[in-house]
């Protein structure tokens, strides 16, 4: 049989791929091959994108990538450039499987943008914070004339919000370069980091083989065992790259493991000190891992980063690290009492968002044995989180309302429209309005994501939509629930859309004004909606309601001023809203409006 076939990389490539059959698929391809033929075998990787895994074969657009030849001749060697592997005659050509990707980043990026119909220009990206402002865009009655409500001749005893409610004049950025601006510290990347991986639609399923070990460390760890944990660690140090969140959860592990293997060498010898139990575990560890002491020793001071990282922050924060992770356990950068107790803070937050979004996550925790039952399900906003402990569930928060059937609110990503009302006729259709053209760029607008070509706020319209990295947690301040952000969200970018019930004719609720004044409509967030219900006023708002035409129907969006991760996302309730509450304000600020309205 041909040598190449023994060859270490095959049996490699064979373990990785779980495919015991494969050298057995390779030895009778071979046997087409003459004894002179120089046989290499060539390893590829296929770039595609994640959401497109159904390859199609294309012979122009080859998005395949060269890893490395293999030869016999070259004494057991990997080449990773095709004239390394020149002599060896081996076909360097590429095909093979590619993907159609569309890429339309950088069009976006190019678009001419123009000005909105508020204070606020759309942000480029989420990505790219709008650096400067528009000096004309300012001033109080100007973005009043624009954003003139549209109904204000309806005077119910709703309290009504208004998506074009008065700011208070924005103070405008400062371009002098002497003063300093807080940058986000690496703790705080690498905390958005998870954040934004979790709210990602990143996909961690995994498949096990049927016959694992299993692990427990209450009767401590036996020889076996740890031999077991030590093979498991190699073999996820070698498929780093196709499963990098089973190797981190293997290597956190580890070290729990080997500080209860010393445990139990010290029981089986107790003559041992400490630092002998060590250096004899650790001899263990490398008689399996098949490296140097110093080699492990290395590796393990990072490893014992992942599993400080998952005591605090739980499993979920290890698992939705992201790449970032190596290096701040590598250099420790941060690491201190600050990041520890951050993450702990966020731990059960965290966890309601692996669980709601990716209910399959605890699988990868089956590696070594640690998965439990998810704790949080349904959507992710039906829990409110604490910085105390576990998330509550919204319906428990409402106590004080004392309502006969308790609280009840269905999440709906799209507003319903109350047919009782308008018949088939959708009212934020806006009339004599080109639905295919964006009122606000003049550019295309299609929900078809590769021929769009309106990016004025793609997180919500014309892009792909990830789920916002939002919640909702008990706020401090006696307002009781509200809306944080996890991760920051620049200036101009679209948080949500205003989503309710789309209805007339309610009186003494809140709702929102919407339509022109020969055309009004309600949007009724009492029974239906999204998590935009629960933002509360501040008297100076990090976000504001903004109108936008999408196909031609109007849209009321919660649009960032510059809402800085971990801020509870606020808007401006407007004057005419607070003037029929009986409440004081609660926002803290010192230039609050509303603080003793109660009391007027
Ligand atoms: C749309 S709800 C916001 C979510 C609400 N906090 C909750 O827990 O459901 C609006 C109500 O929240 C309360 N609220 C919002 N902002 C407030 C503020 N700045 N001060 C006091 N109460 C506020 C008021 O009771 C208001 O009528």
């Amino acid at each position: 049989m041909h040598p190449i076939v023994h060859h270490p990389v095959v049996k490699k490539l064979s373990d990785l791929f779980e495919d015991a059959d494969l050298t057995r698929r390779l030895a009778s391809t071979l046997a087409s091959f003459g004894p002179h033929d120089g046989v290499c075998l060539r390893i590829d990787a296929v770039v595609c994108t994640s959401n497109s895994l159904e390859p199609k074969i294309t012979t122009k657009n080859d998005h395949s990538l060269p890893l490395a030849w293999l030869s016999v001749e070259n004494n057991r060697t990997l080449t990773t450039t095709p004239s390394q592997a020149a002599f060896l005659n081996a076909p360097v050509s590429g095909h093979g499987y590619s993907v159609t990707s569309q890429s339309t980043s950088k069009d976006v990026l190019e678009n001419p943008r123009h000005k909105t119909v508020s204070g606020l220009r759309p942000s480029k990206s989420s990505a790219i914070a709008v650096a400067t402002e528009d000096p004309e865009s300012d001033s109080d009655a100007d973005t009043e004339s624009r954003l003139r409500p549209s109904n204000v001749r309806i005077e119910p005893s709703v309290r009504q919000f208004h998506s074009d409610t008065r700011f208070p004049q924005r103070k405008k950025p400062t371009k002098d370069a002497a003063v300093p601006t807080l940058q986000p510290s690496s703790t705080d990347k690498f905390i958005a980091g998870i954040w934004r991986q979790v709210h990602s639609p990143v996909t961690l399923s995994v498949s096990f083989p049927d016959r694992r070990p299993e692990f427990s460390l209450g009767t401590g760890v036996s020889q076996a065992v740890f031999r077991a944990i030590n093979g498991l660690c190699k073999k996820y140090y070698d498929q780093s790259r196709s499963s990098r969140a089973l190797e981190i959860v293997v290597q956190a592990y580890w070290v729990e493991c080997y500080e209860a293997r010393i445990a139990s060498i010290r029981l089986e010898f107790p003559s041992y000190t400490n630092a002998e139990a060590r250096v004899a575990a650790l001899k263990e560890a490398c008689n399996t891992l098949t490296w140097h002491e110093k080699e492990l020793r290395n590796k393990m001071a990072v490893w014992r980063g992942y599993k400080e990282i998952k005591d605090s922050g739980g499993w979920a924060s290890l698992i939705f690290a992201g790449s970032g992770i190596y290096r701040v356990c590598k250099y420790r950068i941060g690491f201190d009492n600050g990041l520890m107790s951050r993450l702990r803070h966020i731990a059960s937050s965290l966890e309601v968002a692996a669980d709601t979004l990716h209910p399959g996550w605890r699988d990868l925790l089956r590696v070594v044995s640690q998965n439990g039952p998810c704790r949080y399900s349904g959507h992710p906003h039906e829990w409110v989180t604490l910085y105390t402990g576990p998330a509550l569930p919204l319906k428990t928060t409402y106590p004080h309302l004392k309502l006969p059937n308790g609280f009840n609110y269905q999440f709906v990503n799209d507003c319903v429209i109350d047919h009782s009302v308008f018949g088939g006729d959708d009212p934020r259709r806006g009339q004599e309005i080109d639905p295919d053209i964006c009122q606000l760029c003049k550019e295309q607008q299609t929900d078809d994501v590769i021929s769009n070509h309106c990016s004025c706020f793609s997180a919500l319209f014309g892009g792909v939509r990830y789920p916002p990295p939002v919640q909702l947690y008990h706020t401090a301040s006696g307002k009781n629930n509200g809306v944080i952000a996890r991760c920051e969200f620049d200036r101009g970018t679209a948080i949500a859309e205003f989503v309710g019930l789309v209805t007339q004719g309610i009186e003494g609720l809140d709702v929102m004004m919407g339509g022109s004044p020969e055309r009004p409509y309600q949007v009724f967030q009492g029974q239906v909606g999204n998590f935009t219900r629960f933002i509360n006023h501040s008297c100076r708002p990090n976000s504001q309601f903004q109108k936008f035409y999408w196909r031609g129907i109007e849209r009321i969006l919660v649009v960032s001023r510059g809402v800085t991760a971990e801020s509870e996302i606020t808007v401006d309730y407007s004057d005419s809203y607070w003037g029929k509450l009986k409440k004081n304000c609660l926002c803290g600020e010192t230039s609050c409006r509303f603080a003793h309205q109660a009391e007027a």
